[in-house]
């Protein structure tokens, strides 16, 4: 009888479900699953990793090795690593050291000196900078199982060599479009949902940080709204930058183009890229020309399993205003100087024979670079200078009414029509009030686009970027642009935290657009404690990676993250990258608003009196109702003793909820 009385009970009490659950509810999990798949691609072939190559390329491979872990303790050792930044490392059980990968040695130089000497549990530890092959990096990590089953799946693969490459540089080439985008949306979605829970979980969290992250904690999936994704406006030949191997095909045959990604007997294969439907017609005639030029050469081209010959990578720059760039890349350690200079000529005389040409083979090279290499690292380097044979070293793009100066270093995004809707959107976004003074903090700027084409709308503009080239892109950019009102600073944003921290006017509003692993923690701690700022656009081509830096500005405060904490309060994703599998999801955070003293004793009185009118009104209305229910469905129990059992059981309930 006491039974059935509370599980009538229960009909209108239901169990209260914890946030978690409702977070987990089915359609969710359904999701996650699967987009657990999309996300291990995402890693690996994400646009900024390897943007102009398109193709995987990095033949080395930048760890750190930490050293004087304990053995076992994973769970510890990712707890105290993803503190300090690092949340993705490989450590089994039985090791006492860990790797953490990066994408340049800069990379892990600097993560070698923040970890090396740091005290963990009782040891201190040591970490040391290794640079190893791809190749051997693989075998290092690649059990006999899967290295077999990978030699299997290969000879079962029937797909053209072209096929193949266009499957590795174009994962999604066979989807349509409008399925492309519907992925990428669940890719934005899933990411989101990530961010919620990841701060929903967070441990050891103070009263006063729960109600920091209560946004966190509310039922639902998503923390805030996120925008259809917007697409792409040209789905093929987008790509303004490319960045070709010159090497031999599978037939030992001289090509320009990507390679396969295979490596068989140290040999790797480079594929002209006709089938790859995101490099455009006049990138895909410079490759083939060079191709051209490469046959007929009396030098080979470089090997890299030997590291002998000479011609080893072309970079191109083909944007929309008519402007071609092109960087041919040769190794001369076994040239004379005068050989060298007549190669310059040779180049100079053989892209001016292609002006001239028919309408179908024309190729309008506006300026040629050129770059000697002798170093390891494979790719047109920062490390060695780039002499301009002909033009002026620079090409020009237009962009939302600006015109902007691009050099052979400096980012810009390869896909333009798609990255003026981007920062369409994201000027929107910022919302900014003519009305207010407002510095504008272009962080990681490149070649300062973003706070060049807003900045008419604010009072200042701040921009900062590592790559110095980029940023005397930037100052032309500014000039050309007549604009007045901005500073830009040549540096890493992590070196200059003051900027970020000093920035004061009426408001502030910061723009990340950092590379794909997103920027280093003291950035984000420099944005928290910078009070004037309270509004983070954060744009992001591989939100995964960047994830660590969503949670570190949404955080409560702590002795490491102070300032009062950001929440998500809207999300889009922008399809820059058709038939990848990449996006850029843009966040918009703002600092949370904490109520006063006052305030949070006046809510709680208020909701004291709240609580006890609801139970009390919802109280009366269950006992009428599971009387009523009671009586329909109880006819051989006396109605009196039902009507007892539910009132006592409902007043041991008001009981236990006061
Ligand atoms: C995704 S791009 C964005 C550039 C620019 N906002 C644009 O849209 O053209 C990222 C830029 O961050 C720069 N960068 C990378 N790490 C940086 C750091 N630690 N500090 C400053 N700039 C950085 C890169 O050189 C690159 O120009």
């Amino acid at each position: 009888m006491f039974a059935y009385a509370r599980s009538l009970l229960n009909s209108v009490f239901p169990k209260k479900r914890s946030l978690e659950e409702d977070q987990d509810d089915q359609s969710l999990e359904h999701q996650t699953k699967k987009l657990k798949m999309e996300e291990t691609t995402v890693a690996d072939t994400n646009p900024e990793a390897q943007p102009a190559t398109v193709a995987v390329e990095p033949t080395l491979i930048y760890r750190v090795k930490v050293n004087n872990l304990p053995v076992r303790d994973v769970a510890g050792t990712k707890k105290f690593l993803t503190k300090l930044g690092y949340p993705r490392f490989k450590k089994a059980p039985e090791w006492n050291y860990a790797y953490i990968s990066f994408n340049t040695k800069e990379e892990a130089e600097k993560a070698k000196e923040q970890l090396d000497g740091q005290k963990f549990k009782k040891d201190i530890l040591e970490a040391e900078v290794v640079i190893a092959t791809e190749d051997s990096y693989r075998k290092r990590f690649m059990s006999k199982a899967s290295e077999k089953k990978q030699k299997e799946e290969e000879a079962n693969d029937t797909r053209t060599p072209s096929e193949k490459l266009a499957d590795q540089v174009t994962p999604l080439h066979k989807v349509p479009y409008e399925k492309q985008l519907q992925q990428k949306e669940r890719v934005g979605i899933k990411h989101l949902s990530t961010l919620k829970r990841t701060i929903a979980n967070l441990k050891d969290i103070t009263e006063k940080g729960r109600k920091e992250i209560e946004w966190a904690r509310q039922p639902g999936a998503l923390p805030c709204p996120i925008s259809s994704i917007i697409p792409s406006p040209e789905i093929n030949g987008y790509r303004t930058k490319c960045e070709f191997t010159i090497g031999k095909d599978l037939d030992g045959r001289r090509t320009v183009g990507f390679l396969l990604g295979l490596y068989r007997a140290g040999i790797t294969a480079v594929l002209e890229p006709s089938e790859c439907l995101n490099v455009s017609t006049t990138a895909k005639r410079i490759a083939k020309a060079m191709g051209d030029y490469v046959r007929a050469s009396e030098y080979d081209v470089y090997d890299r399993s030997t590291k002998t010959g000479v011609w080893r990578t072309l970079m191109t720059k083909t944007q929309r205003t008519g402007d071609n760039m092109v960087v041919v890349q040769m190794r001369s350690e076994d040239l004379k100087p005068e050989q060298v200079e007549a190669e310059k000529a040779n180049l100079i005389a053989y892209w001016d024979s292609f002006k001239d040409k028919p309408e179908d083979e024309k190729i309008v090279v506006t300026t040629l670079l050129f770059q000697i290499w002798n170093g390891d690292a494979n790719g047109i380097t920062d490390k060695a200078p780039t002499e301009v044979l002909t033009g002026d070293g620079y090409v020009y793009e237009e962009l939302l009414g600006c015109r902007f100066r691009i050099s052979s270093s400096a980012f810009f995004q390869v896909n333009t029509p798609a990255t003026e809707l981007l920062y369409a959107k994201c000027a929107e976004w910022c919302n900014i009030d003519k009305t207010k003074k407002t510095t504008l903090l272009d962080l990681c700027c490149g070649t300062g686009t973003i706070g060049i084409t807003m900045a008419k709308s604010v009072d200042r503009v701040v921009g900062i970027e590592m790559v110095p080239e980029a940023i005397v892109d930037a100052k032309a950019n500014a000039e050309r642009n007549n604009i007045t009102n901005v500073e830009y600073f040549a540096s890493k944003v992590e070196d200059r935290i003051d900027i970020v921290t000093n920035a004061t006017n009426e408001e502030v509003v910061a723009i990340l657009d950092p590379p794909r692993n997103g920027v280093h923690a003291s950035v984000i701690r420099a944005v928290r404690e910078s009070s004037k700022i309270n509004k983070v656009i954060f744009i992001s081509c591989d939100a995964k990676q960047a994830m660590a830096n969503f949670t570190a500005l949404c955080r409560p405060q702590s002795n490491r993250f102070k300032g009062v904490p950001f929440k998500p309060t809207k999300a889009i994703s922008i399809d820059l990258f058709p038939h990848s599998d990449h996006s850029e999801l843009m966040i918009e955070f703002e600092r949370i608003e904490l109520p006063t003293e006052d305030e949070e004793k006046m809510k709680e009185n208020e909701k004291e009196e709240e609580t006890t009118t609801i139970k009390i009104e919802t109280i009366e209305t269950t006992v009428e109702e599971t009387i009523v229910e009671a009586k329909a469905a109880s006819p051989v129990e006396s109605v009196t003793e039902v009507e007892t059992t539910v009132e006592t059981v409902v007043e041991t309930e008001v009981e236990t909820q006061e």
